[in-house]
C-alpha cells in the first residue's frame, strides 16, 4: 500500500459516517426487531452477538468494505498457502498447518510440511500415553505425578491458559505446574510440595537461548540432581525439550531423543498447537488435544471459507478498528464468565499486544494518524464486577467489551450458573441501557430523599451508557471449542494487522530490554567495578543496589 492507510476512499468514507453516527444510542437501533439476528453469527456451537453495538448496517459495510481495501482474504489465503508473510524474519506464519486436520497439503518451499507435523503428533502419542499409563517411570522407577513445564511468553502462556481451562480433562493422579518467571521463587515456591523421584520437567523454548528458561532449567536440573543423588544418568528420565533448536538442546545436556521439534514458521505465540502443547497432551491426553486442534481446524476452515460478512474473526477485527481508531478507545476488555478461563484474558494480551503493538508499516513508514493494537486486558466475571467495572460503568473511557460466557458449566452446583449468566447478561444490558437522569431521580424520590440531597446525587448516580460489547456463547468449555475460541481471536488480531497495515508476527521491540538485561546483570556484582555508563536513573537504581549488598544481609 502505497497511500496512507486513513488517505484510503474506505478510511474517508468510515470518517463521514462516524461524524453522523457517533453520538447514536445502540438501544435506538433495536427499533429494528430484527437487529438481534441480523447482528448476530453461529458456528457450530458458539453465538456472537454483536447486537449491542454502535455500529448500523451501513457501518458493517464499509467497515467490512476497509477489510477488502486492505485485502485482508488476499493475506489470508497466503498465509494459509505457507508464503512469507511474516516479511520482517522472512518466515511463513504456519500454525494453521500444526491443526490442518484435514491434511491438506502446505508446502514451504515446495516441501509439504503435514508429514513432519504429524511425525511430531505421533512421538507426543507415543509419549504423553507412557507418561499417562505408568509405563514412562522416574529414574528410581517410579511413575510420574506431577509435569512441570519450564518456558515463558509463548512457551508458557499457552500451555498454561489452556490447561486451567481444561481442568476437567486431566488424568487423576497427574498435575501439571508451571515456571516462568526468572525470580527464583516461582521455581522455589513450584518444586517445593514436589517429589523429584515422580517429577518431570518439559523444558519448552523455541530458541532454546531464552535467559529465564534455561536459568530456570539448569536450577530443576541442580534440585533434581541434588534429591537423586547426583546421578546425571537421572536427567534423561526427568528432562525432556520441546524447541526449534536441536543443537542448543543438546548444548544443555538433554538427549535429543527426548526433544519435540518444531519449526521456524511457528510464531512463539501461537504455538500451544506445536509440540509446546506437551504439557497440555499430557495432562488431558492426546485424544482432547487432537479435539482441541480439530476445534481450531473448524475456525480456521470458517476464517479461510466464510463470505467476510459471515466471517466471526473478521466481524470482531473490523468492530475493533472501529472503536480503536474512530472512536479512540485505547483498549479492549475480555471478560469471560467462567472461572476456567481466567488466564483467556492474559493470554491474549500477548497474542495480541506483541502481535499488533507495531510503530511502522509494512513499508517502514512512522504510523503516526491512527492506532494499532489496543491494551488487552480482563478478568473473569463476576470477580471483576466488584473491582473494575465501575470504570466501566461510569469512567471517562471508552472500553469495548467481550463477555465470554458457557451455557452449561463442568460443575453444575445448585443455581451458582443462572446466577452466573444472568450477571454476564445483566452487564452487557447496564452497559448499554445506562441510567438517566429522570430515572436516577425517581429513585431517590421514592426512597423520599429531600429535594436539595436529590439534586446533589442525581449526576453520580446517572450512568451515560450507550457502551458496547459482544458476547460470545457456547455450549459448554470442550477442548473443541476452547481450540475454536482461541482460533477465532488469533484470526481477528491476523485481520487488524492486515488492516492497520503492519507486520503482527515479529516481536523486536522486547530485544533491547533483553539486551540491556545482559549488560547491567554483570555490574550488580559487588566485585564488578562501579558502572557510570547508563543514564543517571539506571547508574543510581545499579548504586543503591551495590551499597545495599556492601551494608551486609538485612537483619
Ligand atoms: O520460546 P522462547 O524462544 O523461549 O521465547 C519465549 C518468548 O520470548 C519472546 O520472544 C518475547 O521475549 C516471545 O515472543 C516468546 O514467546
Amino acid at each position: 500500500m502505497s497511500e496512507r492507510l486513513t488517505e484510503t476512499p474506505a478510511w474517508r468514507a468510515l470518517a463521514e459516517h462516524f461524524a453522523e453516527v457517533r453520538d447514536l444510542p445502540i438501544l435506538s437501533l433495536f427499533s429494528d426487531p430484527k437487529r438481534f439476528e441480523r447482528f448476530s453469527r453461529r458456528h457450530e456451537d458458539l453465538l456472537v452477538d454483536f447486537s449491542k453495538n454502535r455500529v448500523d448496517s451501513k457501518t458493517l459495510e464499509l467497515l467490512l468494505a476497509l477489510a477488502r481495501q486492505a485485502n485482508v482474504e488476499g493475506w489470508r489465503d497466503r498465509m494459509f498457502s505457507g508464503e512469507r508473510i511474516n516479511g520482517t524474519e522472512n518466515r511463513p506464519v504456519l500454525h494453521v498447518a500444526l491443526r490442518n486436520r484435514s491434511n491438506r497439503p502446505i508446502l514451504v518451499d515446495g516441501k509439504d510440511v503435514m508429514p513432519d507435523v504429524n511425525a511430531v503428533l505421533a512421538k507426543m502419542r507415543a509419549f504423553t500415553d507412557r507418561v499417562r499409563s505408568g509405563a514412562w517411570t522416574g529414574f528410581t522407577g517410579k511413575r510420574i505425578t506431577d509435569i512441570v513445564n519450564i518456558g515463558i511468553g509463548g512457551s508458557d502462556l499457552g500451555p498454561v491458559m489452556v490447561t486451567e481451562a481444561l481442568r476437567p480433562y486431566w488424568q487423576d493422579g497427574l498435575a501439571v505446574h508451571f515456571v516462568s518467571n526468572v525470580d527464583g521463587t516461582h521455581l522455589a515456591e513450584t518444586v517445593k510440595p514436589l517429589n523429584a523421584e515422580t517429577t518431570l520437567f518439559i523444558v519448552a523454548s523455541k530458541t532454546f537461548t531464552t535467559q529465564e528458561t534455561l536459568m530456570n532449567a539448569r536450577s530443576a536440573r541442580a534440585w533434581l540432581l541434588e534429591r537423586l543423588g547426583g546421578d546425571e544418568r537421572a536427567v534423561a528420565r526427568h528432562f525432556v525439550a520441546v524447541s526449534t533448536a536441536a543443537a542448543e538442546v543438546a548444548k544443555f545436556g538433554i538427549d535429543t531423543e527426548n526433544m519435540f521439534p518444531f519449526w521456524d514458521w511457528v510464531g512463539g505465540r501461537y504455538s500451544l498447537w506445536s509440540a509446546i502443547g506437551l504439557s497440555i497432551a499430557t495432562v488431558i491426553g492426546m485424544d482432547h488435544f487432537e479435539d482441541l486442534l480439530a476445534g481450531a481446524h473448524a475456525m480456521d476452515e470458517h476464517f479461510r471459507t466464510a463470505p467476510l460478512e459471515e466471517n466471526l474473526p473478521v466481524i470482531l477485527a473490523v468492530l475493533g478498528v472501529w472503536y480503536s481508531n474512530f472512536f479512540g478507545a485505547q483498549t479492549h476488555a475480555i471478560l469471560p464468565y467462567d472461572q476456567y478461563l481466567h488466564r483467556f484474558p492474559a493470554y491474549f494480551q500477548q497474542g495480541d499486544m506483541e502481535s499488533n503493538g507495531k510503530r511502522v508499516d509494512r513499508q517502514g513508514r512512522p504510523i503516526t494518524d491512527y492506532t494499532t493494537g489496543p491494551i488487552v486486558w480482563g478478568e473473569p466475571g463476576t470477580n471483576g464486577q466488584h473491582a473494575f467495572y465501575q470504570l466501566l460503568h461510569q469512567g471517562t473511557r471508552l472500553v469495548p467489551i467481550d463477555f465470554l460466557a458457557p451455557l452449561q458449566s463442568q460443575n453444575p452446583i445448585g443455581e451458582h450458573h443462572r446466577v452466573l449468566l444472568a450477571n454476564c447478561f445483566a452487564q452487557s444490558e447496564a452497559l448499554m441501557r445506562g441510567k438517566t437522569e429522570e430515572q436516577a431521580r425517581a429513585e431517590l424520590v421514592a426512597r423520599g430523599m429531600p429535594g436539595e440531597r436529590i439534586a446533589e446525587l442525581v449526576p453520580h448516580k446517572t450512568f451515560p451508557g450507550n457502551r458496547p460489547s459482544n458476547t460470545i456463547l457456547f455450549d459448554k468449555l470442550t477442548p473443541r471449542t476452547l481450540g475454536k475460541l482461541v482460533a477465532m481471536y488469533e484470526h481477528k488480531i491476523f485481520t487488524q494487522g492486515i488492516i492497520w497495515n503492519i507486520f503482527s508476527f515479529d516481536q523486536w521491540g522486547v530485544e533491547l530490554g533483553k539486551e540491556l538485561a545482559k549488560k547491567i546483570e554483570p555490574e550488580l556484582s559487588e566485585s564488578a567495578p562501579a558502572a557510570s555508563n547508563h543514564d543517571p536513573s539506571t547508574d543510581g537504581l545499579i548504586a543503591h543496589y551495590r551499597t545495599f549488598l556492601a551494608a551486609g544481609p538485612p537483619r
